[in-house]
Protein backbone atom coordinates (compact mmCIF):
# COMPACT_ATOMS: atom_id res chain seq x y z
CA UNK A 1 0.00 0.00 0.00
CA UNK A 2 1.15 3.36 -0.55
CA UNK A 3 1.76 5.96 2.23
CA UNK A 4 1.57 10.03 1.76
CA UNK A 5 1.23 10.29 -1.70
CA UNK A 6 -0.26 13.82 -3.21
CA UNK A 7 -3.54 14.47 -4.06
CA UNK A 8 -3.07 14.10 -7.80
CA UNK A 9 -1.82 10.63 -7.23
CA UNK A 10 -4.50 10.08 -5.21
CA UNK A 11 -7.40 10.67 -7.43
CA UNK A 12 -5.26 9.07 -10.47
CA UNK A 13 -5.64 6.09 -8.33
CA UNK A 14 -9.37 6.40 -7.64
CA UNK A 15 -10.61 7.67 -10.48
CA UNK A 16 -8.83 4.91 -12.59
CA UNK A 17 -10.81 2.18 -11.07
CA UNK A 18 -14.52 3.81 -10.69
CA UNK A 19 -17.08 2.61 -12.86
CA UNK A 20 -20.52 4.39 -13.59
CA UNK A 21 -23.18 2.29 -11.55
CA UNK A 22 -26.22 0.92 -13.81
CA UNK A 23 -29.06 3.04 -15.68
CA UNK A 24 -32.46 2.76 -15.36
CA UNK A 25 -34.99 3.97 -17.60
CA UNK A 26 -37.89 6.62 -14.93
CA UNK A 27 -40.29 9.26 -15.54
CA UNK A 28 -38.97 12.61 -16.59
CA UNK A 29 -41.37 13.57 -12.88
CA UNK A 30 -38.87 11.86 -11.04
CA UNK A 31 -35.74 13.38 -13.05
CA UNK A 32 -34.61 15.66 -10.52
CA UNK A 33 -30.87 15.35 -9.73
CA UNK A 34 -30.36 12.53 -11.80
CA UNK A 35 -27.46 11.96 -14.41
CA UNK A 36 -28.81 11.10 -18.34
CA UNK A 37 -27.26 7.69 -19.07
CA UNK A 38 -27.63 8.84 -22.82
CA UNK A 39 -27.79 11.69 -25.59
CA UNK A 40 -30.86 13.16 -25.82
CA UNK A 41 -31.99 13.83 -29.78
CA UNK A 42 -35.34 15.99 -30.61
CA UNK A 43 -37.94 13.81 -31.93
CA UNK A 44 -39.75 17.20 -32.88
CA UNK A 45 -39.04 21.05 -33.50
CA UNK A 46 -39.52 23.26 -31.23
CA UNK A 47 -41.39 25.55 -31.78
CA UNK A 48 -43.05 22.94 -34.38
CA UNK A 49 -44.44 25.46 -36.22
CA UNK A 50 -43.90 29.13 -37.17
CA UNK A 51 -45.92 30.86 -34.62
CA UNK A 52 -46.48 34.48 -33.37
CA UNK A 53 -45.22 36.06 -30.77
CA UNK A 54 -47.65 38.79 -30.24
CA UNK A 55 -51.25 39.38 -29.55
CA UNK A 56 -51.64 41.63 -33.32
CA UNK A 57 -52.78 40.96 -37.09
CA UNK A 58 -51.25 38.60 -39.09
CA UNK A 59 -51.05 39.73 -42.94
CA UNK A 60 -49.57 39.54 -46.24
CA UNK A 61 -46.75 42.94 -46.24
CA UNK A 62 -45.13 43.87 -48.99
CA UNK A 63 -42.16 46.36 -49.10
CA UNK A 64 -44.12 49.11 -50.47
CA UNK A 65 -47.16 49.22 -47.78
CA UNK A 66 -49.36 52.42 -47.02
CA UNK A 67 -49.40 53.96 -43.89
CA UNK A 68 -51.62 53.60 -42.56
CA UNK A 69 -52.88 49.93 -44.24
CA UNK A 70 -56.88 49.05 -44.25
CA UNK A 71 -57.43 44.94 -44.28
CA UNK A 72 -60.35 43.07 -44.15
CA UNK A 73 -60.26 40.65 -40.91
CA UNK A 74 -61.62 37.72 -41.86
CA UNK A 75 -60.39 35.24 -39.22
CA UNK A 76 -59.41 35.04 -35.56
CA UNK A 77 -56.70 32.24 -34.67
CA UNK A 78 -56.34 31.96 -30.63
CA UNK A 79 -53.47 29.90 -29.33
CA UNK A 80 -54.11 25.95 -29.84
CA UNK A 81 -55.92 26.68 -33.23
CA UNK A 82 -55.05 25.44 -36.63
CA UNK A 83 -55.42 28.19 -39.09
CA UNK A 84 -57.10 27.06 -42.08
CA UNK A 85 -57.96 30.11 -44.21
CA UNK A 86 -55.45 31.28 -46.47
CA UNK A 87 -54.55 34.76 -46.03
CA UNK A 88 -54.66 36.80 -49.52
CA UNK A 89 -53.41 40.09 -49.61
CA UNK A 90 -55.69 43.01 -48.34
CA UNK A 91 -57.02 40.41 -45.78
CA UNK A 92 -55.77 40.10 -41.87
CA UNK A 93 -56.71 37.48 -39.01
CA UNK A 94 -56.56 38.90 -35.94
CA UNK A 95 -53.74 36.50 -33.73
CA UNK A 96 -52.94 36.12 -30.10
CA UNK A 97 -49.77 34.74 -28.93
CA UNK A 98 -48.03 31.60 -29.43
CA UNK A 99 -50.94 30.85 -32.06
CA UNK A 100 -49.77 29.69 -35.42
CA UNK A 101 -48.82 31.71 -38.39
CA UNK A 102 -51.92 31.28 -41.08
CA UNK A 103 -50.45 30.14 -44.60
CA UNK A 104 -50.44 33.22 -46.79
CA UNK A 105 -49.43 35.55 -43.67
CA UNK A 106 -45.89 36.76 -43.45
CA UNK A 107 -45.74 39.34 -40.86
CA UNK A 108 -47.70 39.96 -37.61
CA UNK A 109 -48.21 43.56 -36.10
CA UNK A 110 -49.04 44.60 -32.60
CA UNK A 111 -52.49 45.38 -31.59
CA UNK A 112 -51.17 48.28 -30.25
CA UNK A 113 -50.35 49.95 -33.07
CA UNK A 114 -53.84 48.79 -35.02
CA UNK A 115 -57.64 50.19 -34.87
CA UNK A 116 -60.29 47.47 -35.57
CA UNK A 117 -63.43 48.57 -36.52
CA UNK A 118 -66.41 46.06 -37.62
CA UNK A 119 -64.22 43.76 -40.12
CA UNK A 120 -61.24 46.11 -40.90
CA UNK A 121 -58.90 47.16 -39.23
CA UNK A 122 -56.20 50.01 -39.82
CA UNK A 123 -52.58 49.51 -39.27
CA UNK A 124 -51.00 52.59 -38.24
CA UNK A 125 -47.51 51.78 -38.30
CA UNK A 126 -47.17 48.86 -41.10
CA UNK A 127 -44.40 46.50 -40.45
CA UNK A 128 -41.97 44.77 -42.98
CA UNK A 129 -42.68 41.10 -44.67
CA UNK A 130 -41.42 38.80 -42.06
CA UNK A 131 -41.83 40.76 -39.30
CA UNK A 132 -42.73 39.12 -35.68
CA UNK A 133 -42.62 35.69 -36.83
CA UNK A 134 -40.82 32.61 -34.27
CA UNK A 135 -40.27 30.37 -37.05
CA UNK A 136 -40.64 26.45 -36.77
CA UNK A 137 -37.57 24.96 -35.09
CA UNK A 138 -36.02 28.08 -33.82
CA UNK A 139 -34.90 26.58 -30.37
CA UNK A 140 -34.78 22.86 -31.63
CA UNK A 141 -34.43 21.27 -35.13
CA UNK A 142 -35.54 17.40 -35.07
CA UNK A 143 -32.63 15.39 -34.61
CA UNK A 144 -30.91 18.00 -32.35
CA UNK A 145 -28.61 17.01 -29.72
CA UNK A 146 -29.92 18.42 -26.71
CA UNK A 147 -28.27 17.23 -24.06
CA UNK A 148 -25.30 15.07 -23.66
CA UNK A 149 -24.77 11.77 -21.54
CA UNK A 150 -23.64 12.62 -18.28
CA UNK A 151 -25.62 15.79 -17.83
CA UNK A 152 -26.76 16.39 -14.32
CA UNK A 153 -30.88 16.72 -14.59
CA UNK A 154 -31.28 20.45 -12.75
CA UNK A 155 -34.99 22.00 -13.27
CA UNK A 156 -34.30 23.81 -16.88
CA UNK A 157 -33.06 20.53 -18.65
CA UNK A 158 -36.34 18.92 -17.25
CA UNK A 159 -38.22 21.22 -18.75
CA UNK A 160 -35.99 20.57 -22.19
CA UNK A 161 -37.56 17.15 -21.65
CA UNK A 162 -40.40 17.80 -21.12
CA UNK A 163 -40.69 20.44 -23.99
CA UNK A 164 -39.68 18.15 -26.93
CA UNK A 165 -42.50 15.36 -25.69
CA UNK A 166 -40.34 12.76 -23.73
CA UNK A 167 -42.11 11.36 -20.52
CA UNK A 168 -39.72 8.90 -19.57
CA UNK A 169 -35.71 9.35 -19.81
CA UNK A 170 -32.94 6.71 -19.11
CA UNK A 171 -30.36 7.64 -16.08
CA UNK A 172 -28.08 6.12 -14.19
CA UNK A 173 -29.43 4.58 -10.83
CA UNK A 174 -28.61 6.91 -7.57
CA UNK A 175 -24.85 6.02 -6.08
CA UNK A 176 -25.99 3.86 -3.27
CA UNK A 177 -23.57 5.35 -0.46
CA UNK A 178 -23.45 3.73 3.37
CA UNK A 179 -22.08 6.10 5.95
CA UNK A 180 -20.27 5.07 9.63
CA UNK A 181 -18.72 6.99 12.05
CA UNK A 182 -16.67 5.12 14.25
CA UNK A 183 -15.18 6.78 18.16
CA UNK A 184 -15.74 5.09 21.46
CA UNK A 185 -16.22 8.87 21.95
CA UNK A 186 -19.25 9.67 20.37
CA UNK A 187 -22.94 9.77 20.87
CA UNK A 188 -25.70 10.53 18.78
CA UNK A 189 -28.14 13.49 19.13
CA UNK A 190 -31.05 13.93 21.86
CA UNK A 191 -29.48 12.39 24.90
CA UNK A 192 -27.61 14.63 27.83
CA UNK A 193 -23.74 14.56 26.94
CA UNK A 194 -22.00 12.47 29.22
CA UNK A 195 -18.39 12.61 30.19
CA UNK A 196 -15.70 12.51 28.04
CA UNK A 197 -18.43 12.01 24.87
CA UNK A 198 -19.29 14.01 21.79
CA UNK A 199 -22.39 14.35 19.56
CA UNK A 200 -21.42 12.75 16.32
CA UNK A 201 -22.06 15.14 13.93
CA UNK A 202 -20.20 13.47 10.67
CA UNK A 203 -23.10 11.68 9.97
CA UNK A 204 -25.22 14.43 9.73
CA UNK A 205 -22.90 17.12 7.41
CA UNK A 206 -22.40 13.71 5.13
CA UNK A 207 -25.21 12.77 4.35
CA UNK A 208 -26.56 15.98 3.87
CA UNK A 209 -23.86 16.44 0.78
CA UNK A 210 -24.30 13.44 -0.08
CA UNK A 211 -28.52 13.97 -0.32
CA UNK A 212 -27.96 17.40 -2.38
CA UNK A 213 -25.72 15.17 -4.30
CA UNK A 214 -28.55 13.29 -5.83
CA UNK A 215 -26.95 9.96 -3.69
CA UNK A 216 -28.90 7.25 -1.31
CA UNK A 217 -27.86 7.43 1.82
CA UNK A 218 -27.20 4.55 4.32
CA UNK A 219 -26.25 5.79 7.84
CA UNK A 220 -24.93 3.24 10.42
CA UNK A 221 -25.04 4.68 13.50
CA UNK A 222 -22.00 5.19 15.55
CA UNK A 223 -19.59 2.11 15.41
CA UNK A 224 -17.07 1.72 18.23
CA UNK A 225 -13.12 1.40 17.64
CA UNK A 226 -13.59 -2.46 17.28
CA UNK A 227 -12.11 -4.15 13.98
CA UNK A 228 -14.63 -7.30 14.40
CA UNK A 229 -17.64 -4.96 15.17
CA UNK A 230 -16.63 -2.27 12.55
CA UNK A 231 -16.09 -5.45 9.63
CA UNK A 232 -19.26 -6.30 10.99
CA UNK A 233 -20.78 -3.30 10.08
CA UNK A 234 -18.87 -3.12 6.36
CA UNK A 235 -21.11 -6.70 5.89
CA UNK A 236 -24.32 -4.68 6.48
CA UNK A 237 -23.55 -2.30 4.13
CA UNK A 238 -22.74 -4.81 1.00
CA UNK A 239 -25.15 -3.22 -1.21
CA UNK A 240 -23.89 0.07 -1.52
CA UNK A 241 -21.27 1.26 -4.36
CA UNK A 242 -19.50 3.88 -1.82
CA UNK A 243 -18.64 3.69 2.01
CA UNK A 244 -17.69 6.55 3.76
CA UNK A 245 -16.18 6.18 6.87
CA UNK A 246 -14.95 8.83 9.63
CA UNK A 247 -13.18 8.22 12.34
CA UNK A 248 -9.96 6.09 13.46
CA UNK A 249 -7.99 6.69 10.21
CA UNK A 250 -4.66 7.92 11.58
CA UNK A 251 -1.69 6.27 13.81
CA UNK A 252 -3.37 5.76 17.37
CA UNK A 253 -3.81 2.38 18.72
CA UNK A 254 -7.81 2.79 18.50
CA UNK A 255 -7.33 4.20 14.89
CA UNK A 256 -8.80 1.28 13.25
CA UNK A 257 -10.18 1.74 9.92
CA UNK A 258 -7.63 0.97 7.98
CA UNK A 259 -7.30 -2.44 9.60
CA UNK A 260 -10.82 -2.97 9.45
CA UNK A 261 -10.75 -2.45 5.63
CA UNK A 262 -7.59 -4.55 5.13
CA UNK A 263 -9.04 -7.91 7.06
CA UNK A 264 -12.84 -7.22 5.25
CA UNK A 265 -10.92 -7.94 2.34
CA UNK A 266 -10.25 -4.82 0.74
CA UNK A 267 -7.45 -3.76 -1.80
CA UNK A 268 -5.90 -0.58 0.25
CA UNK A 269 -4.64 1.78 -2.59
CA UNK A 270 -3.11 3.93 -0.06
CA UNK A 271 -2.96 5.68 3.16
CA UNK A 272 -2.22 8.95 4.19
CA UNK A 273 -2.55 12.23 1.35
CA UNK A 274 0.06 14.69 1.57
CA UNK A 275 -1.60 17.56 2.68
CA UNK A 276 -3.77 19.19 5.63
CA UNK A 277 -6.60 18.48 6.83
CA UNK A 278 -6.99 15.86 6.80
CA UNK A 279 -4.03 13.50 6.56
CA UNK A 280 -4.53 10.34 7.65
CA UNK A 281 -7.47 9.03 4.61
CA UNK A 282 -7.37 5.80 3.07
CA UNK A 283 -9.13 4.23 0.64
CA UNK A 284 -9.55 0.50 -0.14
CA UNK A 285 -11.79 -1.27 -3.17
CA UNK A 286 -13.13 -4.47 -3.17
CA UNK A 287 -14.83 -5.68 -6.21
CA UNK A 288 -16.61 -2.83 -7.39
CA UNK A 289 -17.52 -1.14 -3.53
CA UNK A 290 -15.34 1.92 -2.95
CA UNK A 291 -13.93 2.40 0.70
CA UNK A 292 -13.41 5.95 2.07
CA UNK A 293 -11.40 6.37 5.63
CA UNK A 294 -11.39 9.77 6.41
CA UNK A 295 -10.33 11.81 9.38
CA UNK A 296 -13.06 11.77 12.29
CA UNK A 297 -12.09 15.48 12.54
CA UNK A 298 -15.08 17.36 10.99
CA UNK A 299 -13.58 20.25 9.19
CA UNK A 300 -10.81 17.52 8.08
CA UNK A 301 -13.83 15.26 6.89
CA UNK A 302 -15.55 17.66 4.68
CA UNK A 303 -12.12 19.07 3.12
CA UNK A 304 -10.89 15.67 2.16
CA UNK A 305 -14.88 15.02 0.81
CA UNK A 306 -14.61 18.47 -1.18
CA UNK A 307 -10.80 17.16 -2.57
CA UNK A 308 -11.06 12.97 -3.10
CA UNK A 309 -14.24 11.56 -2.39
CA UNK A 310 -16.25 14.18 -4.80
CA UNK A 311 -14.71 13.57 -7.53
CA UNK A 312 -15.09 9.47 -7.17
CA UNK A 313 -19.05 9.94 -6.61
CA UNK A 314 -19.26 12.05 -9.50
CA UNK A 315 -17.75 9.49 -11.49
CA UNK A 316 -19.36 6.39 -9.79
CA UNK A 317 -22.97 8.85 -10.58
CA UNK A 318 -21.98 8.74 -14.64
CA UNK A 319 -21.44 12.39 -14.37
CA UNK A 320 -18.81 14.04 -17.36
CA UNK A 321 -20.03 17.57 -17.34
CA UNK A 322 -17.39 19.52 -16.35
CA UNK A 323 -15.96 20.39 -13.08
CA UNK A 324 -15.53 23.74 -11.63
CA UNK A 325 -12.08 23.89 -12.39
CA UNK A 326 -10.02 26.72 -10.22
CA UNK A 327 -9.20 30.26 -10.21
CA UNK A 328 -6.77 32.80 -8.97
CA UNK A 329 -8.04 34.44 -5.93
CA UNK A 330 -7.06 37.31 -3.82
CA UNK A 331 -5.99 36.96 -0.17
CA UNK A 332 -8.30 39.50 2.12
CA UNK A 333 -6.53 37.81 5.47
CA UNK A 334 -2.91 36.57 6.17
CA UNK A 335 -2.08 33.08 7.67
CA UNK A 336 1.07 32.53 9.40
CA UNK A 337 0.96 28.86 9.78
CA UNK A 338 2.09 27.48 7.16
CA UNK A 339 4.68 24.20 6.59
CA UNK A 340 6.04 21.57 4.87
CA UNK A 341 2.99 20.27 3.65
CA UNK A 342 0.05 21.59 0.95
CA UNK A 343 -2.79 23.24 2.76
CA UNK A 344 -6.10 24.04 2.10
CA UNK A 345 -7.64 27.16 3.60
CA UNK A 346 -11.52 27.52 4.05
CA UNK A 347 -12.90 31.08 3.18
CA UNK A 348 -15.65 33.05 2.15
CA UNK A 349 -15.70 34.67 -1.41
CA UNK A 350 -16.09 38.21 -1.83
CA UNK A 351 -16.71 40.08 -4.84
CA UNK A 352 -14.72 43.60 -4.94
CA UNK A 353 -13.30 45.89 -7.93
CA UNK A 354 -13.82 42.56 -10.22
CA UNK A 355 -12.04 40.13 -8.09
CA UNK A 356 -12.50 37.03 -6.26
CA UNK A 357 -10.84 38.25 -2.65
CA UNK A 358 -10.85 35.40 -0.35
CA UNK A 359 -11.57 36.07 3.30
CA UNK A 360 -10.36 33.41 5.60
CA UNK A 361 -12.96 31.53 8.10
CA UNK A 362 -10.73 33.16 11.59
CA UNK A 363 -10.45 29.63 12.80
CA UNK A 364 -8.50 26.72 10.22
CA UNK A 365 -8.18 24.17 13.05
CA UNK A 366 -9.47 20.48 11.85
CA UNK A 367 -11.79 20.05 14.03
CA UNK A 368 -13.46 23.07 13.45
CA UNK A 369 -16.87 22.46 11.42
CA UNK A 370 -17.67 25.69 12.11
CA UNK A 371 -15.33 27.00 9.81
CA UNK A 372 -17.31 25.89 6.77
CA UNK A 373 -20.08 27.84 7.62
CA UNK A 374 -20.03 30.88 5.03
CA UNK A 375 -17.03 29.26 3.37
CA UNK A 376 -16.93 29.29 -0.37
CA UNK A 377 -13.71 28.16 -0.98
CA UNK A 378 -10.75 26.01 -0.43
CA UNK A 379 -7.80 27.81 -1.29
CA UNK A 380 -4.89 25.81 -2.52
CA UNK A 381 -1.58 26.64 -0.31
CA UNK A 382 1.67 24.87 -1.50
CA UNK A 383 4.02 22.72 0.27
CA UNK A 384 6.73 24.99 1.47
CA UNK A 385 4.90 27.91 1.15
CA UNK A 386 5.83 30.64 4.32
CA UNK A 387 3.21 32.97 5.87
CA UNK A 388 0.29 33.67 3.42
CA UNK A 389 0.12 37.65 3.35
CA UNK A 390 -3.04 40.00 2.56
CA UNK A 391 -3.20 40.70 -0.88
CA UNK A 392 -1.26 37.28 -2.38
CA UNK A 393 -2.59 35.35 -5.36
CA UNK A 394 -3.10 31.59 -5.01
CA UNK A 395 -4.95 29.38 -6.68
CA UNK A 396 -8.70 28.44 -5.56
CA UNK A 397 -11.61 25.68 -5.74
CA UNK A 398 -15.36 26.26 -5.15
CA UNK A 399 -16.94 24.30 -2.00
CA UNK A 400 -20.25 22.97 -3.91
CA UNK A 401 -23.50 23.58 -2.08
CA UNK A 402 -21.41 24.96 0.65
CA UNK A 403 -23.52 27.08 2.95
CA UNK A 404 -24.92 29.80 0.20
N1 LIG B 1 0.44 10.75 16.91
C1 LIG B 1 -0.30 11.24 15.94
N2 LIG B 1 -1.54 11.64 16.22
C2 LIG B 1 -2.31 12.13 15.26
C3 LIG B 1 -1.81 12.25 13.95
C4 LIG B 1 -0.51 11.79 13.68
O1 LIG B 1 -0.02 11.85 12.53
N3 LIG B 1 0.20 11.29 14.71
N4 LIG B 1 -2.61 12.79 13.00
C5 LIG B 1 -3.55 13.77 13.47
C6 LIG B 1 -4.37 14.18 12.37
S1 LIG B 1 -3.60 15.10 11.19
C7 LIG B 1 -5.70 13.93 12.33
S2 LIG B 1 -6.61 14.62 11.08
C8 LIG B 1 -6.36 13.14 13.32
C9 LIG B 1 -7.22 12.11 12.63
O2 LIG B 1 -7.78 11.35 13.56
P1 LIG B 1 -8.73 10.14 13.24
O3 LIG B 1 -9.18 10.14 11.86
O4 LIG B 1 -8.09 8.93 13.71
O5 LIG B 1 -10.02 10.55 13.97
P2 LIG B 1 -10.41 10.37 15.47
O6 LIG B 1 -9.22 10.32 16.32
O7 LIG B 1 -11.36 9.30 15.54
O8 LIG B 1 -11.13 11.76 15.63
C10 LIG B 1 -10.50 12.99 15.50
C11 LIG B 1 -11.33 14.03 16.23
O9 LIG B 1 -12.59 14.16 15.62
C12 LIG B 1 -13.64 13.84 16.54
N5 LIG B 1 -14.67 13.08 15.83
C13 LIG B 1 -14.52 11.83 15.35
N6 LIG B 1 -15.66 11.43 14.77
C14 LIG B 1 -16.53 12.44 14.87
C15 LIG B 1 -17.88 12.60 14.47
N7 LIG B 1 -18.54 11.61 13.83
N8 LIG B 1 -18.50 13.76 14.73
C16 LIG B 1 -17.83 14.73 15.39
N9 LIG B 1 -16.54 14.64 15.79
C17 LIG B 1 -15.91 13.50 15.55
C18 LIG B 1 -12.98 13.00 17.59
O10 LIG B 1 -13.65 13.00 18.79
C19 LIG B 1 -11.59 13.63 17.68
O11 LIG B 1 -11.63 14.77 18.48
O12 LIG B 1 -5.46 12.47 14.15
C20 LIG B 1 -4.39 13.28 14.63
N10 LIG B 1 -3.60 12.53 15.53
O1 LIG C 1 -4.68 16.19 8.79
MO1 LIG C 1 -5.33 16.58 10.30
O2 LIG C 1 -6.94 17.01 9.78
O3 LIG C 1 -4.72 18.14 9.99
O4 LIG C 1 -5.40 17.36 11.86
Amino acid sequence: MKIMIELEEALELVLSRIRPVETERISITDAYKRVLAIDVTSQIAMPPFDRSPLDGYAYLATEGDPKPLRLNVVSEIPAGTFPERVIALGEAAKIFTGAPIPPGANCVVRMEDTEQVGDEVTILHPVLPGSNIIHRGEEIKEGDLLLKQGFFLTPPGIGLLAAVGMDQVTVYRRPRVGLLSTGSELMDVGQPLRPAKIYNSNSYTLRGILQEAGCEVFVIPIVSDQIVETIEVLKRLADTDMVIATGGASVGDYDIMRHALAQFGCEMLFWKLNLKPGTPVSVGLKEKQFFFSLSGNPAAAMVTFELLVRPALRKLAGRTTAEDGHFLVKMASGFGKTGKQRRFLRAQAVFKNGEIWADLAPAQGSGILRSMIGSHLLVDVPANHGPVEPGELLMAGRIPGCSC
